[in-house]
């Protein structure tokens, strides 16, 4: 589907022209572009049927100048170190863009979670993290879900570091379930900041709710909430996709019977309130906001120039290359980056650190009015940076969190 090499030589192009603009020099350049700690892990795991797999498991923490590396885990075939070293830096910017006191990382492991059973997937959680120990905690690196992955995956993950430290450490990873020291509002808070942004990015080109069209890839943890909140705020939401199948309804998808539906079966294909279209149609269908939630390299020299809409939102990581970012620009189509759309979950995760080293749970409401301020933020401070600067989102919002991290690796003195 990418037309590029791979996600990491996006980020590092994206890193290259926030360097240019802020004049560092090649050593600065190649600190930022390296991770600091990769750790690659073999799971073997015995199935049900007693046969044994292996299995290649990745950790990269990225950068630690401004707090403990953070970010998700991915349970997918498609993993390889590249990938994660590219989610790793990616991280790193999002948490300085939000002001979060972290560093970046991120983790994968190469499978399939749809082919394992309950207990195969438990056992290969507790192995990978067992493999990681060293390396997370609470002030050194904390895992969150990423794609594949889950609250029960973070629960297990939790338990494992707990048995090994010998007493319970909620503070180890976030997106725990809510019963076991997990956030509220930490499930929905990526897709509600997504669309937080999206109702600020829609205000900035004149478009109200009631009259706006979206389409939505991916109806995950992140796109099924997008679309819900979009339709809840009285956007019409006219195709999402999945891995299965992409669907169509120029009225608007009634987005509540969608997931009713998607509970039941587990896929968007079939759902009687739309049609079935081929998934290389989704992005051309003319509408106001795209919103990838899915993942890396969708949106290609190949596929922008079919776009017509006025905003791109970015609910994954990385959908967009760079050769398509020009082509968009030149279509005057604004791309909202994903290390400021997307930062949803991170921040709560950060809200979730935070209450579980406390002790202390914050109410639904708090985390969420908590979540906006932040998010509203970064936004008014990516689009002040992007007008004085003349630079695109994207760019103005890396070149912010590339100079907070090396302002803090200097800080923290030159000659350790
Ligand atoms: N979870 C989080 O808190 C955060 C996630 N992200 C990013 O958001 C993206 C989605 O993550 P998340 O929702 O958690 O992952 P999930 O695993 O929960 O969901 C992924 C969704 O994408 C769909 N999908 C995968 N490949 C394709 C494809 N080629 N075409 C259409 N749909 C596809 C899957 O389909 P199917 O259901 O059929 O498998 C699924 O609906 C990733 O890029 C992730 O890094 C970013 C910030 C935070
Ligand atoms: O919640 C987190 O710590 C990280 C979520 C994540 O992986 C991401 O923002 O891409």
């Amino acid at each position: 589907m990418s037309s590029t090499p791979h996600p990491l030589d996006d980020a590092r192009t994206q890193l290259a022209e926030a360097i240019q603009f802020l004049g560092f020099d090649d050593g600065m350049r190649r600190m930022l572009e390296t991770a600091r700690k990769e750790v690659t892990v073999a799971i073997p795991l015995r199935r049900d049927d007693g046969t044994m797999e292996l299995h290649i498991g990745h950790r990269v923490q990225h950068n630690i100048s401004r707090g403990p590396a953070k970010g998700g885990i991915r349970y997918s075939p498609n993993v390889d170190l590249n990938e994660v070293r590219a989610l790793a830096m990616w991280m790193t910017w999002k948490c300085a863009l939000l002001d979060l006191p972290y560093g970046g990382a991120k983790g994968g492991v190469q499978v399939d979670p749809l082919a394992l059973s309950t207990r195969e997937l438990e056992r290969l959680t507790r192995r990978y993290t067992s493999e990681l120990i060293p390396l997370i905690g609470p002030g050194k690196d904390i895992p969150a879900p990423d794609m594949g992955t889950d609250e029960q995956t973070m629960a297990w993950m939790m338990d494992t570091y707990s048995v090994a430290m010998g007493h319970t450490v909620l503070g180890t990873v976030t997106g725990k379930p809510v019963n076991l020291g997990g956030s509220q509002g930490r499930a929905a808070a990526t897709s509600r900041g997504i669309v937080y942004t999206t109702l600020n990015a829609m205000e900035s080109v004149g478009l109200k709710p009631s009259q706006t069209t979206a389409i939505v890839q991916g109806f995950g943890k992140v796109g099924r909430g997008a679309a819900r909140f979009l339709h809840e705020a009285g956007v019409k939401v006219l195709a999402v996709a999945d891995v299965y199948s992409t669907i169509r309804n120029d009225k608007g998808i009634d987005i509540p019977a969608l997931e009713a539906f998607v509970d039941e079966t587990g896929t968007v294909k079939g759902f009687p309130g739309a049609d079935p279209i081929p998934p290389s149609e989704l992005f051309a269908i003319p509408c106001d906001v795209v919103v990838p939630a899915a993942i890396e390299g969708v949106i290609t020299e190949q596929t922008a120039p079919m776009i017509d809409a006025k905003l791109i939102v970015e609910g994954a990581n990385g959908p967009t290359t760079p050769t398509a970012d020009a082509i968009l620009e030149d279509k005057g189509i604004l791309v909202v980056p994903d290390i400021l759309a997307n930062a949803g979950g991170v921040i709560v995760s950060y809200f979730e650190w935070v209450q579980a080293n406390q002790s202390y749970w914050w109410t639904e409401n708090e985390v969420n009015e908590r979540l906006r301020a932040r998010m509203d933020r970064a936004w008014d401070e990516v689009t002040a940076f992007s007008r004085d600067h003349g630079l695109s989102l994207r760019t103005a919002a890396t070149t912010m969190a590339v100079k907070r991290v090396a302002e803090a690796h200097v800080s923290r003195g030159l000659y350790p």
